[in-house]
């Protein structure tokens, strides 16, 4: 237990298995309200795994695991989470119902103004290219301002400069008000964002 102010999540020696095997060496950090971290590494090294056990989809195979009480959680997975036959609007609709985000329709129509998908709101999203429906899957953020902690897998692939200026401003305006996002990339960073604080994960048995 902590009482440390702002303090929104810490990992103690956390550790990761998929499938039995440890995915990479246990991990220790903070999340703290107004940060962003930067989960970094090669492919495979465990970046999916460790956010899904941050944002308790996944159980921890060691170690401790902190999150502050009452913290709320918002978990982008890489998939979008889509369904083809649903239009934009039943999709955002749907999604803010999974998490259960509690929108309303004005709500859901801001988002997708806001993400440029206002014009094809009504389309099926069989219709979307990949970086639309990576707009799309991201236009929940816009819907979740009461949740402290994002956290977010590979949420800048597949978007254009335009799409990853909106996420920078999203996270930017999330993170002034208190929150925290903890998210991977395997892209450079944005130039003209403020870069984020970065946490490496390692294979197993590696110093950290
Ligand atoms: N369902 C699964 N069962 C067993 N092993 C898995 C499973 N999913 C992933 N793994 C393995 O766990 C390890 C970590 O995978 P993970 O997806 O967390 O890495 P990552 O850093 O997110 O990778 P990438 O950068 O390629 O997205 C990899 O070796 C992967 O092959």
């Amino acid at each position: 237990m902590t009482s440390e102010p702002g303090l929104l999540a810490r990992a103690r020696e956390l550790r990761c298995e998929r499938g039995g095997r440890a995915v990479c060496a246990p991990q220790s950090f903070s999340v703290r309200a107004g940060q962003a971290l930067w989960l970094r590494g090669r492919n495979g090294s465990g970046k999916t795994s460790l956010l899904r056990v941050l944002a308790g989809l996944a159980a921890p195979a060691g170690g401790d695991l902190w999150r502050a009480p009452h913290t709320g959680i918002l978990y982008a997975g890489h998939q979008n989470a889509v369904k083809d036959d649903l239009s934009l609007f039943e999709n955002l609709q749907f999604l803010a119902q999974l998490g259960q985000l509690h929108a309303a329709d004005a709500d859901v129509q801001a988002a997708l103004r806001h993400w440029g998908l206002w014009a094809s709101r009504h389309r099926p999203a069989r219709m979307l290219s990949q970086g639309l429906r990576r707009r799309l899957s991201l236009a929940r953020l816009s819907l979740a301002d009461q949740r402290a902690l994002w956290v977010l897998d590979e949420p800048f692939d597949a978007l254009d400069d335009d799409g990853v200026a909106v996420l920078v401003a999203q996270l930017y305006a999330h993170h002034v008000r208190g929150g925290a996002t903890v998210l991977s990339s395997h892209l450079s960073w944005p130039s003209g964002a403020a870069e984020p604080d970065q946490h490496w994960l390692h294979p197993p048995g590696a110093q950290a």
